[in-house]
């Protein structure tokens, strides 16, 4: 088997270590490196170490595959901190070096992800599977919109969680500063030919409820499944496997709830922390950081509850009444309730009071943000929903005029 990883920040260096510490070596984990980082590791022969710090002690992983995947990034546009459209043109030369990719984990910015999926469109197929794993919400859906449209040449999704706290030291170095856990959810078959989650609905007690890798591919059958489902199943197997990620395979809606609780810590954490240049441990301070706090998370309630009710009409609607089977809601999870997720942001600072979220970085280096993907999901889901989300769509203007000031985050610096 072939992973490719690719956004080689701090996240994707941190699971293409794991991925290639675990793995036996016949098979590879490939780097796929943007071209100006692709320049520096040029230089390097290719199996270069990634190196990962945890309690101030380095570890180092041998053994990669660095490969470049494209264009340099372009400018950033220095007016509103938005990415630049970057160049999603295909590049025969480029697809040629990657070839075929069977399990691509996208650990780039949120923001990244579309032009990287429609960049590497030609060497991933149906049969590829694709892992996102980055913050924020909304990037699902986009990436469907616009680069695959038809289901039938769709690959499978996974969608994930992430609660590691990790930082960038320089590159292909990571700090691991704070331990947290991966949830993957598989996106079910929009065609319905196979359900993934199939022997944890038929369980007949919720405790005895289990998802079963067989689902997936049964490798052991006399022919065996299609290489749609054999990727699938080996990259969830690889990712379980690499006990430093923690991972966890979920019911894909509980994924959704476990990414929804931590878009909301990052929609507070992360703007705020940026506008203000603080660390992470800066911003529940003063009573004005922590009421602002219980703000966003009343404002993301108040949404969360209206997606449900919409979720549960839709499920309504497609139930058969002729199955014999009584329709029965399921109640709005109690980890979204506005309490809950702020605890989970007091959990959240205690944890990384030490660390600088990724937005200050963004800001201070003057880089596209992630805001429109975090507090910008929330706002677009109010909109959606006819609820005004008056505070996040204050914090992700902040944001939006902090990079309209030239050189603002260096004026504080000095
Ligand atoms: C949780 C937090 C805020 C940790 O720094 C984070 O995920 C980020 O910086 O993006």
């Amino acid at each position: 088997m072939r992973i490719h990883v690719v956004g080689i920040g701090a996240v994707g260096n941190f699971v293409a270590f794991h991925l290639r510490k675990s793995l036996h070596p016949r098979h590879s984990v490939v780097a796929l490196h943007r071209s100006e980082t692709a320049k520096l590791i040029s230089d390097l022969p290719n199996g270069a170490p990634l190196s990962i710090e945890r309690d101030g002690t380095l570890f180092s992983q041998d053994g990669l595959i660095h490969l470049p995947y494209g264009e340099p990034r372009n400018r950033v546009r220095r007016s509103d901190f938005a990415p630049a459209s970057m160049d999603a043109r295909d590049d025969p030369a480029v697809r040629q070096t990657i070839g075929p990719i069977d399990s691509l984990i996208v650990t780039s910015k949120a923001f990244a992800v579309r032009t990287i999926m429609r960049k590497l469109r030609h060497n991933l197929s149906r049969d590829s599977t694709i892992v996102l794993l980055h913050n924020g919400m909304g990037v699902y859906e986009t990436v469907i919109e616009d680069v695959y449209p038809d289901p039938n040449d769709r690959p499978n999704f996974v969608l994930c969680s992430n609660t590691h706290g990790l930082y960038s030291k320089g590159p292909l170095h990571s700090v691991h500063s704070a331990v947290g856990d991966i949830k993957l959810g598989i996106v079910p078959d929009p065609l319905g030919r196979r359900n993934y989650e199939a022997s944890y609905a038929a369980a007949s007690r919720p405790a005895d409820a289990r998802l079963s890798l067989d689902d997936l591919a049964n490798v052991s059958s006399e022919q065996p499944d299609g290489a749609r489902y054999v990727n699938l199943r080996n990259t969830i197997a690889a990712l379980l496997h690499a006990p430093g990620l923690c991972a966890t395979w979920e019911p894909v809606t509980d994924v959704h709830i476990a990414m929804r609780r931590k878009l909301v810590v990052n929609a507070f954490v992360n703007p705020v922390s940026a506008l203000l240049q603080c660390n992470n441990g800066g911003v529940l301070k003063s009573q004005y950081g922590r009421a602002t706090a219980d703000r966003i998370c009343r404002e993301a309630e108040h949404v969360f509850r209206r997606q449900w009710s919409a979720e549960v009409n839709e499920q309504m609607l497609a139930h058969n009444p002729e199955s014999g089977a009584e329709f029965q809601p399921a109640p709005f999870p109690r980890e979204l309730n506005a309490q809950i997720m702020r605890r989970e942001i007091q959990r959240v600072v205690e944890l990384t009071k030490n660390n600088y979220s990724s937005m200050y970085m963004d800001v201070k280096l003057r880089r596209p943000t992630e805001i429109d993907f975090l507090n910008g999901y929330l706002v677009r889901m109010g909109y959606r929903h006819k609820y005004r989300t008056i505070m996040n769509m204050s914090l992700m203007h902040l944001i939006k005029m902090r990079g309209a000031i030239p050189h603002a985050a260096h004026a504080v610096q000095s």
